[in-house]
């Protein structure tokens, strides 16, 4: 019986369009200032050690890093240190009601009757978990952080990879087998069936659907069946 279920973000419960037209771009136009004027807080350094050491640039070049960094977004690199990053410029784009966060309707009715029914609900996604709650937080369907008990990013792990998902079930304290997961990226669901959770491909119109021998596949939470 699922007890829980962990769902991925972009492409999954809100479209891929969303974050690639608006969250990227914003975050392309606002980080290289944010950069300059933040240099010295805690969060901004922490993350940009992690940059000039992953990218071998000189930590002290700003200009170096903050160029690292666009490339990395026109790439869609998900670095943790990027996703930090991009989290804090967010915050100020969601706050000042700039942009709210995309919801599919169909995610977000099974979201709240998964949570009615006692469900317990976790996001894991390569955005950073400050990123994620501003999403939930400032989303077309209100402020939706109520229906998540925890948030997962890639401080846990990268979301290809079975160890990661190992630690979410050993940090939710169930059974991987009572555990969901769902995403349209079928790498992750891989990664997830190796850990020993049930899983779901959200494949979004238009693609056309595939099936596959370990994963349920669907285009609309509306089809998503929990497993016995
Ligand atoms: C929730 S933050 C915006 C999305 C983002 O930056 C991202 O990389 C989404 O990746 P996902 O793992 O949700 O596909
Ligand atoms: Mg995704």
């Amino acid at each position: 019986m699922i007890k829980a279920i962990v769902t991925d973000i972009e492409g999954t419960t809100s479209s891929i369009q969303f974050v690639h037209e608006v969250l990227f771009p914003y975050a392309a136009k606002i980080l290289p200032d944010f950069i300059r004027q933040h240099r010295g807080d805690r969060a901004v350094e922490v993350a940009l050690t992690d940059v000039a050491d992953q990218a071998g640039l000189d930590n002290k070049d700003t200009e170096k890093l903050i160029a690292q960094l666009l490339q990395w977004i026109a790439e869609d690199k998900k670095v943790t240190a990027l996703k930090t990053l991009q989290g804090l410029v967010w915050d100020h784009g969601y706050r000042h009601g700039d942009y709210q966060a995309h919801i599919y309707p169909d995610a977000l009715s099974k979201l709240i009757a998964w949570h009615q029914q006692g469900i317990d609900l976790y996001v894991y996604s390569s955005g950073s978990i400050h990123a994620q709650k501003l999403f939930f937080g400032f989303n077309e369907g209100g402020d939706l952080q109520y229906l998540f008990k925890d948030y997962f990013d890639t401080t846990t792990g990268p979301k290809r990879e079975a160890e990661s998902y190992r630690l979410i079930q050993e940090a939710i304290g169930i059974a991987a087998k009572e555990i969901l997961f769902l995403s349209d990226i079928v790498e992750e669901l891989n990664a997830a069936a190796d850990a020993g959770m049930h899983t779901a491909w959200v494949q979004r119109a238009p693609a056309v659907i595939s099936t596959h021998a370990q994963h349920q596949s669907v285009n609309s939470f509306a089809d998503i069946q929990l497993p016995d």
